[in-house]
């Protein structure tokens, strides 16, 4: 669904990524994590399609949801016109599933609020329904709980964690380091991360999810 293959990329003379690989099957679950600046959204903004790496291949197969660092949102839209802007987008029927999504995250009150007033951890869960109302295969999620309150930070994994059991396959950015022990499949550890994570085989597989 997800497969990358010794991906490469340099801004200038900095070498951000140096032969990355990963894979992501349906159902599974697959964390980025790194210190600041170590390449994590470098690494997304590749598998999205929005950057082009220097070498290596990205293949996905399926719909992709991205949920970015920076939220996509316009502060003079309100959350309704942002949801209808989107169905547009992605061709979709119903709104159905964005406003479960709404309601699961606890901001269903703010529908016709623009973006602007929005606090900055609503508008991340704006963004982060933006990135799944269209019930995607592939999931790229780039520190997706910005800015959230712990139980909201608990239902993120909540949702994950059915997601992955409807055969989702998701990436997801942190720079927690607890973070590491919720990604069942596997763990892409980049920058200083990457050495003191050596015993940890890059693709670890088991354990039960840790919500
Ligand atoms: N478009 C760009 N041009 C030049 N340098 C860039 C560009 N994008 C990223 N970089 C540099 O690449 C490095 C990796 O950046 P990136 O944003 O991928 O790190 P990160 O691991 O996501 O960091 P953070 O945890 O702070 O979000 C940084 O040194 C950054 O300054």
């Amino acid at each position: 669904m997800l497969h990358v293959a010794d991906v490469h990329k340099a801004f200038g003379t900095r070498r951000v990524l140096r032969g990355v690989s990963l894979r992501a099957a349906p159902g599974e679950l697959v964390g980025v994590v790194g210190e600041n600046g170590a390449g994590k959204t470098t690494l997304l903004r590749i598998l999205s399609g929005e950057l082009a790496p220097d070498s290596g291949r990205v293949r996905v197969e399926g719909r992709i949801g991205y949920c970015p660092q920076r939220p996509v949102t316009n502060p003079e839209l309100t959350v309704d016109q942002h949801l209808r802007y989107f169905a547009v987008a992605y061709r979709l029927r119903s709104l159905d599933r964005a406003r479960a999504l709404i309601a699961r995250l606890g901001f269903e009150q703010y529908g016709a609020t623009p973006a602007r007033h929005l606090s900055g951890g609503t508008r991340q869960k704006l963004n982060l329904v933006l990135s799944l109302m269209h019930d995607p295969a592939v999931l790229l999620l780039d520190e997706p709980y910005q800015g959230f309150d712990w139980e909201t930070y608990l239902r993120f994994w909540e949702i994950s964690a059915e997601l992955q059991a409807q055969g989702r396959a998701i990436v997801v950015i942190s720079h927690l380091a607890h973070d590491v022990d919720r990604a069942v499949f596997g763990v892409v550890a980049l920058g200083a991360f990457a050495a003191r994570t050596r015993d940890r085989t890059p693709q670890r597989v088991g354990g039960p999810p840790g919500i």
